[in-house]
């Protein structure tokens, strides 16, 4: 084994021990499958396609993969279905704090839409502060269990519904309280992001920060209006920025006006492989834009999106792009810079994360190989001569 080997293509157990920067995942995408099954029979909720856990986790997986974005929401009914409970929001919230820890996430920002988690009485206030008791007691779990993690939450806004201003004020109330940031999703042809307009004026005004679906299940224009229009501080998917890049016969590339500002700006990118394989932005990992789009040195980033309905995690991601792409540590530390320079917390934090946390992290895997080979090579002087 060489030592370009050895550090060029790190292992699924170096890429789970890195240090990793999670920026979109949703809360009520994400629930382990024996949770669903154990909620709904605590709750009542008799709609479940299976009662098997390992069944139902296969059944979400192949009904998200359909091809198409609206078909892939179809599933959330189940997960929102069983998350209409103070008890069930702090399970669902803890759980997901400790599964991101085990995974090597030492930070994420999770979103979930308070608006669909309101059938059993609570109010919006009381969703977050659910979800805001599950992610401090997830964490401490973590923390115990040497992991550490910081979650800090997102609110949603549904597009097709009319409650974003309402959203927007919740999360401005709870703003350095848990909730970080903003955020609007569901079915994106025929919802533009500039229904909304009222709530990211309000966010603006604010001075608080919000991302955007935009770019995912539809092209540049909601890409454009998500930034032009709405001043979202990033996108979320983005994806489809590709139509406005051309890459020429002998190689080169041009970009279009809309490319060229997304990537002059530093706009994050928050990109989903897995999730865009399951609706249709893209066909194969290899040919998935997040090759190109890190050569040309877009602020892109790597997320999980669903994880219950993609089978997946940050560190599967991180595999499937490691197989596809070849990428180093080196490259899965400049994806996790680039995600912790784009958080939503303060800059002072986002800093001592890189410096602290995330750099020493990789110095530390990166610097395995040496002693790896010390080993293997002690005792072979006399065959080598
Ligand atoms: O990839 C996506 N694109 C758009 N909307 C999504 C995606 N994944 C989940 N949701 C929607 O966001 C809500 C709050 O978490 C989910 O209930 C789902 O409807
Ligand atoms: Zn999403």
């Amino acid at each position: 084994m060489t030592s370009q080997t050895i550090s060029n293509n790190p292992t699924p157990d170096q890429i789970r021990r890195a240090p990793k920067v999670l920026l979109h995942d949703h809360l009520d995408g994400g629930l382990r499958p024996g949770t669903i099954v154990e909620l709904a029979r605590a709750t009542g909720y008799t709609r479940l396609p299976e009662t098997d856990p390992g069944k139902l986790g296969v059944w979400f997986r192949e009904a998200a993969d359909s091809g198409s974005l609206e078909r892939y929401l179809e599933t959330f009914s189940h997960t929102v279905g069983v998350m209409q409970t103070r008890e069930a929001l702090v399970r669902v919230a803890r759980e997901c704090a400790e599964d991101l820890a085990e995974d090597g996430v030492v930070y994420a920002e999770v979103r979930y839409a308070p608006e669909q988690h309101l059938e059993g009485g609570l109010t919006l206030e009381e969703v977050v502060e659910a979800v805001n008791e599950g992610f401090r007691e997830g964490e401490r779990l973590a923390r115990a269990n040497g992991h550490r993690i910081r979650v800090g939450a997102l609110l949603t806004a549904m597009r097709h519904a009319a409650r974003a201003l309402e959203i927007a004020e919740l999360a401005n109330r709870y703003r350095d309280l848990g909730v970080v940031g903003f955020d609007i999703a569901g079915a994106e042809a025929g919802f533009p992001p500039t229904r909304h307009l009222d709530a990211f004026e309000y966010l603006k005004r604010e001075n608080n920060h919000f991302t955007i679906h935009a770019g995912e299940a539809f092209g540049l224009p909601s890409i454009w209006q998500a930034l032009q229009w709405c001043g979202a501080d990033r996108l979320g998917h983005g994806v489809r920025i590709i139509d406005d890049i051309q890459v020429q016969a002998d190689g080169s590339v041009k970009l279009g006006r809309l490319a060229s500002y997304v990537r002059d700006k530093r706009i994050p990118l928050e990109l989903c492989p897995s999730s865009n394989l399951q609706t249709g932005a893209a066909e194969s990992y290899a040919e998935h834009p997040i090759g190109l789009l890190r050569r040309l040195h877009f602020r892109a980033t790597v997320n999980t999106d669903n994880r219950l309905m993609s089978g997946t995690s940050m560190s599967r991601e991180f595999e499937h792009l490691v197989d596809a792409f070849g990428y180093s540590l080196d490259d899965m530390q400049w994806f996790s810079v680039n995600a912790m320079k784009s958080a939503f917390i303060p800059f002072d934090e986002r800093l001592a994360m890189i410096n602290d946390v995330i750099k020493p992290g990789y110095a530390e895997l990166k610097s395995e190989w040496l002693f790896q080979q010390t080993v293997s090579t002690s005792g072979s002087v006399d065959q080598e001569g």
